[in-house]
């Protein structure tokens, strides 16, 4: 069975409407890559040094990132000419096999590490206005539909506004916030948080941080502290250590999370606004650039809208069209 149609046979036999956010989610990238690709495989028919290069500047343009799409091609070119694939119409499934390819290895370290029976605590990174608060709301959301009980810690403590934007958000997933006054100190607010998460047996504890990247001493200090103060109370965490990134900053995504893994370690990445972006290929760039994976992704600014990162899902949302076409064509 060819590839194509086994990546369709897994994507079927997945929830309908997870398949449906991606598919909306990713409508704006969809329509610019990759009908671009279309256009360009229906305008070249033979594959040559001079499609290639289209090729090339299509990807980069989709902020897939320069040196993965260097890297991409010329797998791509020597598999064409091992394949002896001339037609530019065969080249399309190789194309997205090697998309596939590409971002798979990250599928490993995807999960969250959520502990059972014990408290899991969740830090969240990143600058002002990527998505933070928003996230965690979901992700709140989304743990207490599978049964956990979920507290938040509003640490973030510089920005006006914050603590009373993350309690909107508690009230809407129905979860409570643990806070002090605005300016104090965002590691007393964590330490309180675990001892009032540990006396309502709490599963999850989701901790807001304020995010001055403007600073990277100021930052790395304070979340230092952070870590200190939760590492003195559960030597294993913090569990996980989100970045939350905006789709829609592009390559500027890219230098936050340098930015942010060196000032602290990163278990995984949050993509935010990915429904807002025609330039969805940061997913590719961010795995295959920094190595860090991408575990969560927004494609909406609903509850439900935070889906975990599903390769398959985004390949198939990305390039639907084409297989929706090959369904058409005659069985293999
Ligand atoms: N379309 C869309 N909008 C989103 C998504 N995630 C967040 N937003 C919107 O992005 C805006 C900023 O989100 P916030 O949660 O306030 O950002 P923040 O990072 O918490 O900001 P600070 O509190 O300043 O750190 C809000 O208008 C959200 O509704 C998403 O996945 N898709």
């Amino acid at each position: 069975m060819s590839f194509i149609k086994k990546l369709k046979e897994k994507i079927t036999q997945q929830t309908e409407s997870v398949t449906n956010k991606f598919k909306e989610g990713l409508s704006k990238t969809r329509d610019s890559f990759a009908d671009k690709i279309n256009d360009l495989l229906s305008r070249y028919r033979k594959v040559d040094e001079e499609f290639f290069e289209e090729l090339e500047e299509v990807l980069i343009q989709a902020d897939v990132g320069v040196q993965t799409v260097l890297d991409l091609v010329d797998d791509l070119k020597m598999e064409a000419k091992r394949q002896k694939i001339e037609d530019s119409e065969a080249l399309k499934p190789l194309i997205i096999e090697k998309f596939v390819e590409l971002l798979q290895p990250s599928a490993e370290n995807q999960e969250l590490n959520v502990q059972d029976g014990s408290l899991t605590v969740i830090l969240f990174v990143g600058v002002n206005g990527v998505g933070k608060t928003t996230t965690i709301g979901k992700m709140a959301h989304m743990f207490k539909q599978q049964g956990k009980k979920v507290l938040l810690a509003a640490g973030d403590t510089f920005r006006a506004g914050a603590i009373e934007q993350l309690e909107i958000w508690g009230e809407r997933a129905g979860v409570d916030v643990i806070k002090h006054h605005a300016g104090s100190d965002p590691a007393a607010v964590v330490y309180d948080a675990i001892q009032a998460a540990r006396k309502r047996e709490i599963d999850v504890l989701l901790c807001d941080t304020a995010g001055r990247l403007q600073n990277k001493v100021n930052l790395m200090q304070e979340l230092n502290k952070i870590y200190r103060v939760i590492q003195r109370e559960i030597p294993e965490a913090p569990h996980e250590t989100l970045l939350v990134l905006d789709a829609t900053t592009g390559q500027n995504a890219l230098s936050q999370a340098k930015t942010f893994n060196e000032a602290t370690g990163i278990s995984g990445i949050v993509l935010t606004k990915l429904d807002g972006t025609a330039k969805g290929g940061i997913v590719i760039a961010i795995r295959n650039e920094l190595g860090i994976p991408v575990k969560y992704v927004g494609l909406g600014e609903k509850l439900d809208d935070l889906q975990p990162f599903d390769v398959e899902q985004y390949v198939y949302a990305l390039f639907s069209e084409l297989f929706e076409e090959r369904e058409q064509q005659p069985a293999e």
